[in-house]
């Protein structure tokens, strides 16, 4: 379903799971920081609302989306992390550059999860314009920064129930 169909930021507020116990990385990319910046704001809060606490939130700034693999990698190997949330955005230019930077950015934060067993979410943005970007980190479309977080918590509640 196309997002302009579905606000990211609608959830039934009682069927997520008690966070409180739980570790989260979030990983930021740097560009479009007006854009990331509110995927931050709504990942970071949407964890905090669910219960988990500011001390096992690990927060960590980035290049830019292509490095955001790498850097939940090493969250997962030098912390102890229960899942990373990945937050990026990445807008169309003149070039081909945005499809290699999406294509590479979206595998390799797959790959990071499978790798490692542990949920590293994708929350990255990949619009074609600016305003696009905008409307998804906490405008009219709502927050792909809160959906990232809820699914960071489902998953991890999903792993620990097995
Ligand atoms: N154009 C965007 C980029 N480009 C930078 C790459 O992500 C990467 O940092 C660089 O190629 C060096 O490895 N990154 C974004 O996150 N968003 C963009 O719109
Ligand atoms: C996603 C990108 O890397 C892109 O913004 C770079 O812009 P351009 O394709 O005009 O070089």
């Amino acid at each position: 379903m196309a997002t302009v169909n579905k606000n990211l930021s609608d959830y039934d507020i009682n069927s997520i799971p008690d966070a409180s116990k739980m570790v989260f990385g979030i990983v930021v990319s740097e560009w479009n920081e007006n854009i990331t910046s509110g995927l931050l704001n709504g990942a970071y809060n949407t964890l905090v609302k669910h219960g988990a606490t500011e001390a096992n939130i690990i927060v960590k700034n980035i290049p830019g989306s292509f490095e955001l693999p790498l850097a939940a990698q090493s969250l997962l190997e030098k912390t102890n992390v229960d899942a990373v949330i990945c937050l990026g955005s990445v807008i169309q230019g003149e070039t081909k550059h945005f499809d290699f930077v999406c294509e590479a950015t979206a595998l390799g934060i797959k790959d990071v999860g499978l790798k490692y067993n542990k949920p590293v979410i994708f929350g990255v943005l990949t619009d074609n314009t600016m305003q696009q970007g905008l409307d998804r980190s906490g405008g009219k479309h709502g927050n792909k920064g809160d959906e990232a977080a809820i699914t960071a918590i489902k998953m991890v509640a999903f792993q620990q129930g097995l």
